[in-house]
Order: C-alpha cells, then sequence, then structure tokens
C-alpha cells in the first residue's frame, strides 16, 4: 500500500490542507492519506494556539465521510516536540510493508535541512511536495516528487488573524469547522 502521511500544525485545518492531501492522492496514487496534527512543532516551540482536542476534532470534521482520509493522533499521544522521524519510526514499525510518502507544502521542503536527522527522514519516506503561493520555485537537493496543484493563498495563520479581526472565514475552510471555531471561540 501507498501511504501519504500528512504532518502539520492544522491550527486550524483549511481547504489548502485538503487540496494538498487531494492532490497527491491523485497525482501520488496514494491508497490513503493520513493527517497527522504535531504536538509542538519543532520549528514553531511556542506551540499551536488552540488545545489538541479541538484541533484534533476540526480535522476530523474536515475529513468526515471523506475515503481514504484518516486522522491519526500519533504525535500528540507521543506528547513533547513532534520529530518527524520518530513518527516515521514508528509508523514503520507498524505498517512494514506499506511505502510511505511525506506530504508538504515547499515552504515546509524549505527548511527540511534543520529538521531532526533529515537523511533518516528521507530513507522512510519519500516527500512529495505541492507549490505554495508567496513561495519561489522548489530549489532545493533534497529529493522529492512534485504534485501540482491549483494556487490556494490561504494559510492558518491568516485564518486566525481573520477570526480575532472579526472578519469572515467562509470558504477558506469546510462550513463544519467554520462552525466549530464560532461555537467554541477559537483564535477570538
Ligand atoms: N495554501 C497552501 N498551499 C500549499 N500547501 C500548504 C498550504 N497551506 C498549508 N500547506 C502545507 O501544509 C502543511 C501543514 O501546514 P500548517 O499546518 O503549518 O498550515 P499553515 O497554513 O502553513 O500554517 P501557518 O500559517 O500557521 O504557518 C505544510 O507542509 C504547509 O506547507
Ligand atoms: O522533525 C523535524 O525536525 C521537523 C521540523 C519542522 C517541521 N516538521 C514537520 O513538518 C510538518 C509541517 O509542519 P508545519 O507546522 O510547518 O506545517 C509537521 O508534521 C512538522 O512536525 C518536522
Amino acid at each position: 500500500m501507498r501511504l501519504g502521511l500528512f504532518g502539520g500544525s492544522f491550527d486550524p485545518v483549511h481547504n489548502g490542507h485538503l487540496a494538498l492531501a487531494a492532490c497527491c492522492a491523485e497525482q501520488g496514487q496514494l491508497d490513503a492519506v493520513w493527517l497527522i496534527p504535531a504536538a509542538v512543532q519543532p520549528l514553531k516551540p511556542d506551540g499551536p494556539v488552540a488545545a489538541d482536542a479541538d484541533r484534533v476534532a476540526m480535522l476530523r470534521l474536515a475529513t468526515e465521510g471523506q475515503a481514504g482520509r484518516e486522522v491519526s493522533t500519533i504525535e500528540i499521544d507521543r506528547g513533547g516536540v513532534s520529530y518527524t522521524v520518530d513518527t516515521l519510526r514508528q509508523m514503520r514499525g507498524q505498517l512494514p510493508d506499506a511505502e510511505l510518502f511525506f506530504l508538504m507544502g515547499a515552504d515546509t521542503l524549505r527548511d527540511f535541512s534543520s529538521w531532526r536527522e533529515p537523511a533518516e527522514v528521507l530513507r522512510l519516506a519519500r516527500p512529495m511536495v505541492v507549490q505554495r503561493p508567496g513561495e519561489g520555485g522548489v530549489a532545493t537537493e533534497v529529493p522529492h516528487l512534485r504534485i501540482d496543484m491549483p494556487p490556494m493563498a490561504v494559510s492558518s495563520s491568516d485564518l486566525r488573524r481573520r477570526i480575532a479581526a472579526g472578519e469572515s472565514i467562509v470558504g477558506l475552510v469546510p462550513d463544519t469547522v467554520a462552525e466549530y471555531i464560532a461555537r467554541h471561540g477559537l483564535y477570538r
């Protein structure tokens, strides 16, 4: 099985994330994509704004009813700083026969050399990378598969800013996620 692992802060999940997963699944012929919210992303040491349970709940709403999408709480369950190499080792141990791909946007690939054990990460999984508006071309020595995605200028930080400013987020996240954010008063 060809399994796509898609790690992120997902603070909150948005339509750019969902499009990334869909484009990689289609063009990379993936059997499934697992979305993996980080507890604490190593290069974002302040940690996420929303609670782990809220980020997981929003991911579940965003992927509800979509075939081949799952939310994995492996990093939240492990706790602490979420190093991708630890996650891939755990996945490899649980799924020895799966071919693993690690999904990301070009901005994430740009910082790849500062990750923990980047060579080991590449031994365990192949990066699958989409372009991101505002990022230049993917100029990097890191071997990766390029996936084409229509540009979507949405980011979690812009969403948090919009919500705090009382601006609309309609069309940027699934309606169920927008309702969850409003109902729980997140990011105000
Ligand atoms: N609009 C987008 N287009 C392409 N890739 C994206 C987009 N938004 C996020 N990604 C990718 O999804 C992964 C997870 O992103 P993350 O959860 O940090 O969201 P973000 O929108 O980048 O958040 P923030 O604005 O807080 O940095 C990263 O690899 C990132 O490059
Ligand atoms: O393992 C690392 O050192 C490492 C450093 C930076 C980012 N990552 C992972 O890259 C993914 C994208 O992170 P983000 O928050 O920038 O979207 C997420 O799964 C992070 O845990 C991993």
